[in-house]
C-alpha cells in the first residue's frame, strides 16, 4: 500500500506565530530580580523541541548561575535523540547536567533530586528556580518533586494549555534532607522567533496558545513530518481511502469520518477533527518524535552559532557598559563646568 507512496520532500511555511503576553514580561522582570536568593536554576525544556525550547532570553538572565537542564516530555520524543544530545552538551557545555525526564515517572524524577542535592552538600538550604518556556511541565514536574520527596500533593497547577502559571509564585518544599526549596515560574516565550518552522513547531508541541496557530496548518506540518518518518499509521487509524497521503484535508475529513465531527450543516468539521488530531499527538498516540533535527551536523551548527551569539552579546554588553561609564563621565564634566561656570 505505501510502497509507491512519496511524502513531500518540504514543507514552505513563513509566518512566525509571536506570543509575549504581559505575564511573561512581568515574568523574566521577577525571574531576574529574584536571581539573587536563588542557588541553582532547573531550566526545562521540552524533549520533542530540544533546539527549539531552548529561550535564548534565559542564557542571558539566568546563564551565569548553576544551572541543570531537564527535558521533560521525553515519553513523547524519539528515544534516540538522548545520546546525540548528551554528547553535543559534555562537547559544548561540559559543566551543565542535562537530565532527560517524564514528570509523571518517579525515576527521572529522583535523579533531578538527587543531583540538586549535590548542590546542597554546600549550603544548609538550597532555593532552586525553575524556568522555562510555557507548556514544557514546569509545574507538572514541581508536583511530583514534591510528591516524590516530601510525599505531598499538588502545589503547582497545571493544564494542558501554554500559559497556566502566570506569576512567580513562593517556595514549594521538596525535599526535607537536604532541604530544598522550589520557586515555580511563568512559561517565557521568546518574544520573537527568528524562524517561522520553529514557531510552528513549538506551537505543535503546546508552546503556543492553539488559537494563535492555525489548527489545521499545525496538523499539517505533524502530516508532513509523520510521513518523512515513515510512519504512516495515521492512515490505518483513520481509514484514509487511499492510504497514507501528502494532503492534509483527506486526512482531516478521514478523521472527522472516524470521530463523528459533523457540522450542523451537516458538513465534515475539519477545525474539530485538526484539534482532535493535534491533542492525539500531544498525548504520544502516533508515536515519539523529536521534531528538531539533532543530527551531528545540525547539533554542530546549532552550539556554535549559540557561541557566537553568547560571544556577540557578551562584548555588545561589556560595550553598553563602557558606553554608560563615558556617558557618566561626560555628564559628571558638564556638572562640573556649569558649576564652574555659576562660580566664575
Ligand atoms: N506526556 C507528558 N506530559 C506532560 C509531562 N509533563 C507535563 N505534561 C503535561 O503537559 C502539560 C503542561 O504541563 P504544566 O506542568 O502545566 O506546564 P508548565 O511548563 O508549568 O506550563 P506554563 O503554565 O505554561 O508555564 C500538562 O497537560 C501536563 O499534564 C511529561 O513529562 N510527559
Amino acid at each position: 500500500m505505501t510502497s509507491s507512496f512519496i511524502p513531500r520532500a518540504t514543507f514552505l511555511y513563513d509566518r512566525v506565530i509571536n506570543w509575549f503576553p504581559g505575564h511573561m514580561a512581568k515574568g523574566i522582570r521577577v525571574i531576574s530580580e529574584r536571581l539573587n536568593s536563588v542557588d541553582l536554576i532547573i531550566e526545562v525544556r521540552d524533549a520533542r523541541i530540544p533546539l527549539s525550547s531552548i529561550n535564548p532570553n534565559f542564557e542571558s538572565i539566568v546563564g551565569r548561575k548553576p544551572r541543570m537542564i531537564v527535558y521533560n516530555k521525553f515519553d513523547l520524543a524519539d528515544p534516540e535523540s538522548k545520546i546525540p544530545l548528551i554528547d553535543a552538551f559534555a562537547n559544548y557545555s561540559p559543566h551543565t547536567p542535562v537530565l532527560f525526564t517524564s514528570s509523571n515517572t518517579d525515576n527521572g524524577v529522583r535523579r533531578i533530586l538527587n543531583r540538586a542535592s549535590e548542590y546542597a552538600d554546600r549550603i544548609p538550604m538550597l532555593t532552586v528556580m525553575v524556568v522555562g518556556m510555557p507548556n514544557v511541565g514546569k509545574s507538572s514536574l514541581i508536583n511530583s518533586l514534591r510528591r516524590i520527596g516530601v510525599g505531598k500533593g499538588k502545589a503547582a497547577p497545571t493544564g494542558a494549555q501554554p500559559g497556566i502559571t502566570r506569576a512567580v509564585v513562593g517556595t514549594i518544599k521538596v525535599l526535607e534532607d537536604p532541604t530544598i526549596y522550589l520557586i515555580d515560574t511563568p512559561g517565557v516565550m521568546v518574544p520573537h522567533i527568528p524562524q517561522p518552522v520553529e514557531s510552528l513547531k513549538v506551537a505543535v508541541t503546546g508552546g503556543i496558545r492553539d488559537h494563535l496557530a492555525d489548527e489545521q496548518v499545525m496538523v499539517d506540518y505533524l502530516l508532513y513530518r509523520l510521513n518523512k518518518a515513515n510512519y504512516f499509521d495515521y492512515a490505518t487509524r483513520f481509514k484514509v481511502p487511499d492510504g497514507p497521503t501528502n494532503d492534509c484535508n483527506l486526512l482531516l475529513e478521514s478523521v472527522a469520518r472516524r470521530i463523528g465531527a459533523i457540522s450542523k450543516g451537516q458538513e465534515l468539521d475539519l477545525t474539530m477533527a485538526a484539534k482532535f488530531f493535534l491533542k492525539q499527538y500531544r498525548l504520544g498516540k502516533m508515536g515519539r518524535y523529536t521534531l528538531d533535527d539533532i543530527s551531528p551536523e545540525a547539533l554542530i551548527r546549532f552550539f556554535e552559532q549559540s557561541k557566537s551569539y553568547e560571544t556577540e552579546s557578551s562584548a555588545s554588553r561589556r560595550q553598553a557598559k563602557k558606553l554608560a561609564k563615558l556617558q557618566a563621565r561626560k555628564e559628571q564634566r558638564e556638572r562640573h563646568s556649569s558649576i564652574m561656570t555659576e562660580v566664575s
